[in-house]
């Protein structure tokens, strides 16, 4: 696309090994602008319980940019914090509480961001919306950070007003840098009432960037800082690279860089000599770190890192002990979460989980694979008024439904958060058998599904290459990245995992023998259109029933949600 060149390895490369050379760590580069980035965190503010790599809580964090600001940055450079939005649905921290993320908020709003925006997530429901516009946006503490290029917030009185700013001009502290910030959500359709999404590109065009343009041309500003939630690499729409091309119309040699969010991944993408994007993963896995050297010369040089969310990277790389890495703003957020996650009940035991079940790195197949498991043990499990047992019966879920493997061990009110957040209806429409039989394979054919659906994972890009395999039994698992600059982003190094495919809907099959030739198909409601869209699809090509299908023809089903079963079915194990 002529956008991207080939990738220039970074020349600083330090790393933190053994005296028998084995690699700990790998450390970063700091540079003349530094950025520290988290993204699509999703209420994940108290650690992975059951995972060491992700031992850090918010606390932890909060203390980790203070402390690395102070010794790593100091008063020659300049750092930045940003976030690109998704901040609940996934952890019981947020989702527990009514509306969800009303305590989490005011936790995560704790950590100083200088720029930070909203992800789909903050759009689905009005609760919601209104909670991000009054407690985040409109806030004393971020109403200058918080901005929102293509989102407009509905007033009670129905007016629309900008969610946040459309942009923030500022300049760094120490190198006082001139800094124009913009903000992109993703061509997201299906934001709730009091919210309304302007394509990206569409909002490139309108008067308040005509404006922008005119107050900061070029040589007034240093580096366009365009953050989002919106994949950095986004091989089906590639609305990022459309972005960059029209920017880069008004901007042609501006330093660029992108912050990216939505698709769950660690990546790096080098869009140009001068524009690079890093986007940090997800459920505070991840704190991604970016650096800038010669920032106003003609070959600014990028370096990106990823730090495990642990006490021992955020403690190596701000050059402190572990037991000198809290804050007193640190502990304080620590014990108030401690106490929070009591408040809400979180440790309250369910059952016990004997194995662990995967949602990516098991082929769907395998009787670890989470999938596997939903639809072979836990979704028969559906009952209802509706439930006719002499019929055939196909229940579809959108895979992107479920958000964490589930773990061997204690299943606590927490992991019916992380696993299965979403309040989901069961919805039914009856059709003749053999188009049941087909639209879980017409939804998974791709092109033809509402990127609303899919899951977070479709949208990674599947680079060419392969990172060296690694295999030692001192490493534990985790993520090894390969971005545009290679292999050696992440700064632990792990032993490699394969991740498999995950398609966008499974399905439970309960086929009758010899009886009527019409079927009970079951979905959730976040899919509904898609169901009914590839009904009328397939009938097209088979002209099976004689009539076209619509949402109006889809009824309640009713039933426990897809948590409510799998709590039952570990219940009973
Ligand atoms: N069944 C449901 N799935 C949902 C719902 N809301 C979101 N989702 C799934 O999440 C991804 C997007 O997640 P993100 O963190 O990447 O933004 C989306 O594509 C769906 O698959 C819901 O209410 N019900
Ligand atoms: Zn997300
Ligand atoms: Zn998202």
């Amino acid at each position: 696309d002529g956008l991207t060149i080939p990738s220039r390895r970074p020349q600083f490369q330090q790393v933190q090994g053994t005296d028998s050379g084995e690699l700990l760590i790998r450390d970063l580069h700091v540079g003349e602008l530094n950025f520290l980035h988290t993204t699509d965190t999703h209420g994940w503010l108290g650690s992975h319980l059951t995972q060491p790599n992700y031992d850090a809580d918010w606390g932890d964090f909060v203390s980790f940019a203070s402390r690395f600001r102070e010794n790593r940055v100091g008063a020659e450079s300049d750092l930045i914090l940003v976030d690109t939005g998704d901040k609940h649905d996934g952890n019981g921290l947020s989702d527990a509480t009514v509306p969800n993320g009303l305590e989490s908020t005011k936790v995560f709003n704790e950590q100083d961001y200088d720029l930070l925006t909203l992800g789909n997530h903050e759009l689905y429901t009005e609760e919601n919306t209104i909670l991000e516009y009054c407690s985040t946006a409109s806030s004393k503490k971020f109403k200058d950070a918080y901005v929102s290029s293509n989102v407009e917030f509905v007033t009670n009185e129905g007016k629309l007003v900008p969610f946040g700013s459309k942009y923030r001009f500022f300049r760094t502290r120490n190198r006082e840098f001139r800094i124009l910030a913009l903000s992109f959500m993703f061509n997201f359709q299906r934001t709730n009432t009091r919210a309304k999404v302007t394509p990206a590109l569409e909002s490139l065009n309108q008067d308040w960037f005509k404006e922008v343009i005119f107050k900061y041309p070029a040589e007034n500003v240093d580096v366009l800082v365009v953050f989002g939630h919106m994949p950095i690499t986004d091989p089906e729409n590639r609305e990022i690279n459309q972005v960059h091309r029209r920017l880069r119309e008004i901007y042609p040699e501006t330093v660029i860089q992108y912050f990216g969010g939505h698709s769950h991944i660690r990546d790096f993408a080098v869009f140009d000599r001068q524009s690079t994007g890093l986007q940090s993963g997800r459920f505070s896995e991840t704190v991604g770190f970016l650096s800038i050297t010669d920032v106003k010369g003609n070959d600014p040089r990028f370096f990106r890192r990823y730090l495990d969310f642990n006490k021992n990277s955020f403690a190596y790389h701000s050059r402190v002990s572990q037991s000198n890495l809290a804050t007193e703003k640190g502990s304080r957020i620590s014990n108030h979460l401690s106490k929070l996650r009591e408040n809400l009940s979180l440790n309250e035991v369910v059952g016990y989980v004997p194995n662990t079940y995967y949602m990516d790195t098991k082929p769907l197949r395998s009787k670890h694979n989470i999938y596997h498991l939903l639809t072979s043990k836990v979704l028969p499990r559906l009952k209802s008024q509706q439930t006719d047992n002499t019929k055939s019966r196909f229940i579809i879920i959108n895979t992107g439904a479920i958000r964490y493997d589930l773990y061997k061990g204690n299943f606590t009110k927490d992991s019916e958060y992380i696993v299965s957040p979403f309040p989901n209806d069961w919805n039914y429409i009856e059709v003749p058998l053999s188009l049941a039989e087909g639209v879980a394979d017409y939804l998974n054919e791709g092109p033809v599904l509402l990127r609303s659906m899919a899951p977070p994972s479709v949208f990674k890009r599947s680079r060419p290459g392969l990172c060296p395999f690694i295999h030692d039994p001192k490493r534990s698992k985790g993520y090894t990245t390969l971005d545009d600059y290679g292999c050696e982003g992440d700064d632990i190094p792990h032993n490699t995992e394969i991740y498999y495919d995950v398609p966008n809907v499974v399905q439970s099959v309960e086929l009758k023998s010899g009886t009527e030739d019409t079927a009970h198909l079951v979905f959730y409601s976040f899919i509904q259109r898609d169901v009914v869209r590839a009904l009328n699809a397939l009938n097209r090509r088979t002209t099976v029933a004689k009539r076209h299908y619509s949402e109006k023809d889809c009824r309640q089903y009713g039933g426990h949600a897809t948590k409510e079963l799998l709590k039952e079915w570990i219940r009973d194990l």
